[in-house]
């Protein structure tokens, strides 16, 4: 791999000695890793690879995970590099509190947000652009969490939605992806002396709208996957003149993980303009936290945890409660028959019932009105009414365990190879006519309907395929 000279000189410049431990990682291959997802009923890997325990947190590991495999197909693993596992780590956030994942696709950090929160409270995960937000949705759906809603807006009109209305709010901001140049080569084609500095300034718009989401004593966090400077320390200095009711929250570091550095956020020092950096009294800024891949087994991040003051002078913040939708007597008649005859122990809050045309979801308790969003799912999507009868939604298998079901069935290998294929399967059993949830090593993997000892397969169809 090249790194361009201006780079190299702009590196060697600030990290003087280090600088050389600095480039020859670069030389070394990455370490791929994931995360045990904790909300499935069997978290027992199938065939996945364990290397050993990611250093912090109680879910990461290192090895790598296949695409077609039984682990991910039923969302108990999410790949994800180990130093992005450090980001979720930070945030931490609690059962019942209202969450927002401002720039979350694919949805790395947002499913790790959902681990912690164990379903309990809103986990709201945005992303600007709406083809990147579908793929944030299937990776919501496959890891089965169902007190998320997913949108895309752009930053400025979920603000203008939903001011001061969360406890934490995460921004993975877009960056120049320094420290991903080792995993995609192809990012160092976009880097210029510039960038960092045209990085900055996108930060800092979506920075000035997330503060504005925020409850008074409420935890922002901040993270980039660059080492630059003009968009980590600097940022962060930017951040607390701007908005003096914020301050940083130090940062415990554990395993390689580095102080950030406050000398960075003199822009003149770190463009190399002057020899003396002007900010090294901003001492707080050591409680942000930088991921080196030549400290740790890792790619580059930099980490800052930022508290509102409890005393911030607060404009009126009216943000009114979802409004649940008016079925049809009918299609009340067909949800109630197959919520009786199929869920075991599932009470329907009625006041939470939301219809996206013929499509049905539980919204997560406490969540907001969705008025004028563009909205992708909005807690958990039950199913759809086709004419006369009521079709389970595959996100509704995927959240369930095989007791939460009346009839489930167990496949074996070559059996899930066939369902995720689409065929119908034949199978022996004392099983009614209807519907039975699919199961692959004790999680639900999507739903099949039985007849005369046949599953007709309703695995969807944009996500079958074949395994030679
Ligand atoms: C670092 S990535 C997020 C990665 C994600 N958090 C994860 O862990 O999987 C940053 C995201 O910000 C989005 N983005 C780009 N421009 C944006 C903007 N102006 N406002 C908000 N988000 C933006 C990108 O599309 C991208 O998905």
């Amino acid at each position: 791999m090249t790194l361009p000279q201006s780079y190299k000189n702009k590196y060697e410049r600030l990290l003087g000695d280090e600088a050389t431990a600095f480039f020859a990682s670069f030389t070394h291959s990455t370490q791929k890793a994931y995360r045990v997802n904790p909300l499935k009923n069997q978290t027992q890997l199938y065939t996945t690879p364990d290397n050993g325990q990611v250093p912090y947190g109680k879910w990461g590991h290192f090895g790598s995970v296949s695409g077609r495999s039984v682990d991910h197909t039923n969302g108990v693993v999410y790949s994800q590099e180990p130093s992005a596992q450090f980001v979720g780590e930070v945030v931490q956030p609690q059962p019942g509190e209202k969450v927002l994942d401002l720039s979350a696709a694919p949805g790395g950090k947002s499913t790790h947000l959902a681990a912690f929160m164990q379903q309990d409270g809103l986990l709201w995960t945005n992303e600007i652009f709406l083809n990147r937000a579908k793929i944030l949705n299937e990776n919501i759906e496959r890891m089965g969490i169902y007190n998320s809603i997913v949108s895309s807006q752009k930053p400025e009109e979920l603000s203008a939605k939903l001011p001061q209305f969360f406890d934490k709010i995460l921004i993975d901001a877009p960056c120049s992806g320094e420290g991903m140049f080792r995993k995609d080569p192809d990012a160092i084609s976009y880097w210029s002396e510039s960038y960092p500095a045209e990085c900055a300034q996108r930060q800092r718009d979506i920075l000035a709208e997330a503060v504005k989401m925020l409850k008074p004593g409420g935890e922002l966090v901040y993270s980039t996957c660059t080492f630059a400077p003009e968009e980590d320390e600097q940022m962060i200095a930017w951040l607390l003149s701007e908005y003096p009711d914020f301050s940083v929250v130090p940062i415990e570091k554990v395993n390689g993980i580095a102080d950030g550095r406050p000398e960075w956020a003199d822009s003149q020092y770190v463009s190399g303009i002057s020899d003396h950096s002007q900010t090294t009294h901003m001492t707080e800024l050591k409680g942000t936290a930088r991921l080196w891949p030549h400290l740790l087994e890792g790619e580059g991040h930099f980490v800052a945890k930022l508290k509102l003051s409890t005393d911030t002078v607060t404009s009126d913040a009216n943000v009114t409660t979802i409004q649940s939708s008016s079925l049809t007597a009918q299609q009340r008649d067909l949800l109630t028959a197959f919520i009786k005859d199929t869920l075991i122990d599932f009470e329907l809050a009625e006041d939470r019932l939301i219809l996206f045309g013929d499509h049905v979801y539980l919204a997560p308790t406490g969540a907001p009105s969705i008025k004028g969003m563009r909205i992708l799912r909005v807690g958990l999507e039950l199913g759809s009414f086709k004419t006369k009868r009521f079709e389970p939604a595959h996100a509704l298998a995927l959240a369930l365990a095989p007791h939460q079901f009346q009839q489930y069935y167990e496949m074996n290998d070559a059996q899930w190879r066939q369902f995720v294929h689409g065929d119908v399967l034949n199978v022996e059993g004392d099983f009614k006519k209807g519907w039975v949830l699919m199961t692959m090593n004790g999680n639900g993997a999507g739903f099949g309907k039985y007849v005369n000892g046949q599953i007709k397969n309703f695995y969807p169809k944009g996500l079958r395929f074949a395994i030679k």
